[in-house]
């Protein structure tokens, strides 16, 4: 027998790409110190949560069997903060997880941390712990760097570790295609890889910021597109050379520039409109680069509940014919 009443809560979420990473010294916590803008793209994770006495999680959908169920899975990482934080027992919190994947497994588009983000919204609500923005937010920061962007969405100005953010204006949604490679890449090793290659061949880094925020405020998608930069690019490139020829191939298929997102090995590039996304999607696919490809666009909102079970609404009217 249940000892609640199941109220399940779906909370969507969406994947991001980095625009602008600025990747300084490590620090000696050994996280970076970074300068980032971050945009929420439309590929989405939906996280389900419902009160139970069978807790369990399970994972469908894209890269599905990589994810673990354990204690080591992120949603589970933000139930047992939120445990903690409102004084339940996290050895026992009563909830079954449902993750449904869209976004790809350790593609450095923050999968991980959606789930997390989402986990704390629909926790947040089924406990009614009425938690406010910045409370949820100091809480993801917690869980991991990337976390409090899947919550916020939108595009942002990260620095710290990532987790201190600032809205951007973005003046115009912008078309993406996305490639996706067959396996992931350890977000550790690729920073450990651009420390290694710094080390030897010195501090190759991308520019100031500021231009790259005014291409957004602009709208104009050809001007974003020769300010995109990434320093982990040339370490995840080192670490899967083939990211090279994926690189080439969606400009050579017409899109404006392109580049990894994040830690990769997943590769982004800017299109003009939606319609010239679709084209270079198709002719991306048919070159032989990647896994698969997807369609997105951004920026979208962040992690958002999209349904639950109507346990406080009023019975709706009957219609008789
Ligand atoms: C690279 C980025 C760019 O947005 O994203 P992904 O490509 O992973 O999606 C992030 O910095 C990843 O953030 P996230 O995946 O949340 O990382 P965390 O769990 O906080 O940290 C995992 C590990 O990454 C490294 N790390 C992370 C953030 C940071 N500012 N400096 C680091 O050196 C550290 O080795 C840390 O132990
Ligand atoms: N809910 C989750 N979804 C995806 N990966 C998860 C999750 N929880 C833990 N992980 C672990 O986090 C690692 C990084 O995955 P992910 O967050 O998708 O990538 P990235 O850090 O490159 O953005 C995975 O290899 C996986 O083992």
């Amino acid at each position: 027998m249940l000892s609640v009443v199941p109220t399940p809560i779906t909370v969507r979420v969406p994947a991001k790409v980095n625009l602008h990473l600025s990747v300084g010294d490590a620090r000696p916590d050994g996280y970076h110190e970074l300068v980032t803008v971050f945009q929420a793209l439309s590929l989405t994770d939906d996280v389900t949560v419902l009160a139970s006495d069978e807790p369990g999680l399970e994972v469908k959908g894209e890269g599905a069997d990589s994810v673990p169920t354990g204690p080591e899975n992120l949603a589970w990482k933000a139930v047992r903060l939120l445990a903690e934080h409102s004084g339940r027992d996290p050895e026992d919190p009563g909830l079954r997880i449902s993750i449904n994947k869209g976004i790809p497994v350790a593609g450095g588009m923050a999968g991980g941390s959606a789930d997390a983000a989402a986990t704390l919204q629909a926790v947040n609500q089924l406990w009614r712990l009425e938690l406010g923005r910045d409370e949820l937010g100091d809480l993801a920061g917690k869980l991991g760097s990337d976390v409090p962007f899947s919550l916020q969405g939108g595009t942002a100005l990260g620095t710290g570790r990532g987790e201190r953010l600032v809205p951007v204006l973005a003046r115009h949604t912008f078309h993406w295609v996305i490639a996706l490679d067959k396996e992931g890449l350890s977000t550790p090793g690729v920073y450990g890889e651009l420390d290694r290659l710094r080390a030897e061949n010195g501090n190759g880094r991308i520019g100031e910021v500021e231009p790259l925020l005014e291409a957004l405020a602009s709208g104009d998608p050809r001007q974003l597109a020769l300010l995109l930069g990434n320093d982990l690019q040339s370490a995840a490139v080192s670490l899967r050379p083939g990211l090279r020829r994926t690189l080439r191939a969606g400009v050579q298929a017409g899109a404006l520039a392109g580049i990894v997102s994040g830690s990769g090995p997943t590769c982004a590039f800017l299109c003009t409109d939606a319609d010239e996304a679709v084209r270079v999607a198709a002719e991306l696919s048919g070159a032989g680069v990647c896994r698969t490809v997807r369609v997105a666009h951004g920026p979208v909102p962040g992690a958002k509940v999209v349904s639950e079970e109507p346990a406080d609404r009023p019975t709706p009217p009957q219609v008789h014919a």
